[in-house]
């Protein structure tokens, strides 16, 4: 997925999609009476989004079921009223999508560059999302200023680098959620050692969406283990 979300958009400002049925029945199930919003995110993304680079122009027509649906469903794995950190947010994937399905979360958006960051306030201002902040920051130096119980990304890098980056944040107590793709099994056996030696324990490949996505989203989970209990 790297490389293909990224970069600026040859065309002119896009229409943001309309979902099909079934998407649209996802999109009800997953964000409920918080639907409106995500149409709304669906629109800055299609067009300021598109504009300003964060997405190329040939993501519009997959926004809703590429993007925001794969994305949102993972708060089915996210505990009540738990503080998420999303690393790498770009465009706001899933860190976003997450806080409109989910108001009862406290949710930081970590991202080093300046546009999107910019980006991603005006989005929240516009969304009233409240309880989503956004620094800009890289994850490998967050951790002195965030402390939270779940780490999320999409498409920000291989687990062997990944891991080491997300378990600080969550100062020995929590679980990393990545978004990975097919070879999400093999990424973890490479990055054994890394995951061993960031703190992180009980790795496994788990999906999100089943039943409400054509293709369920494919989620590595590893938990912290506690600083005293590290071998
Ligand atoms: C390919 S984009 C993915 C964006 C979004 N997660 C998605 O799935 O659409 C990778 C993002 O990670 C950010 N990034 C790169 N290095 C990072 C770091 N060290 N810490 C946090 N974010 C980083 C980039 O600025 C970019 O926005």
């Amino acid at each position: 997925m790297t490389g293909s979300i990224d970069g600026p958009g040859a065309a002119g400002p896009a229409r943001p999609p309309i979902p099909t049925r079934e998407q649209a029945r996802a999109a009800d199930r997953v964000f409920g009476d918080r639907r409106e919003l995500a149409d709304r995110y669906v629109g800055h993304l299609a067009t300021s989004g598109i504009e300003r680079g964060l997405l190329g122009p040939r993501e519009v027509p997959r926004l809703w079921d590429r993007h925001v649906l794969n994305c949102a469903v993972v708060e089915e794995l996210i505990p009540a009223g738990v503080r998420v950190a999303d690393v790498g947010s770009g465009a706001g994937l899933p860190g976003l999508a997450l806080a409109i399905a989910r108001p009862d979360l406290r949710i930081d958006l970590i991202e080093p560059l300046e546009r999107r960051v910019a980006w991603l306030d005006e989005v929240i201002e516009d969304l009233g999302l409240d309880h989503v902040r956004v620094h800009r920051d890289r994850a490998e130096t967050a951790a002195s200023t965030i402390d939270v119980d779940v780490v999320t990304s999409r498409a920000v890098s291989a687990l062997t680098t990944l891991v080491p980056w997300s378990m600080p944040l969550l100062h020995g107590s929590g679980r990393m959620l990545a978004i990975k793709g097919r070879s999400a099994g093999e990424e973890i056996v490479k990055a054994e050692k890394a995951i061993r030696r960031a703190g992180g324990v009980r790795p496994v490949v788990l999906t999100a969406g089943d039943g409400l996505l054509p293709v369920p989203t494919t989620v590595v989970a590893i938990d912290a283990a506690p600083a005293g209990t590290r071998r």
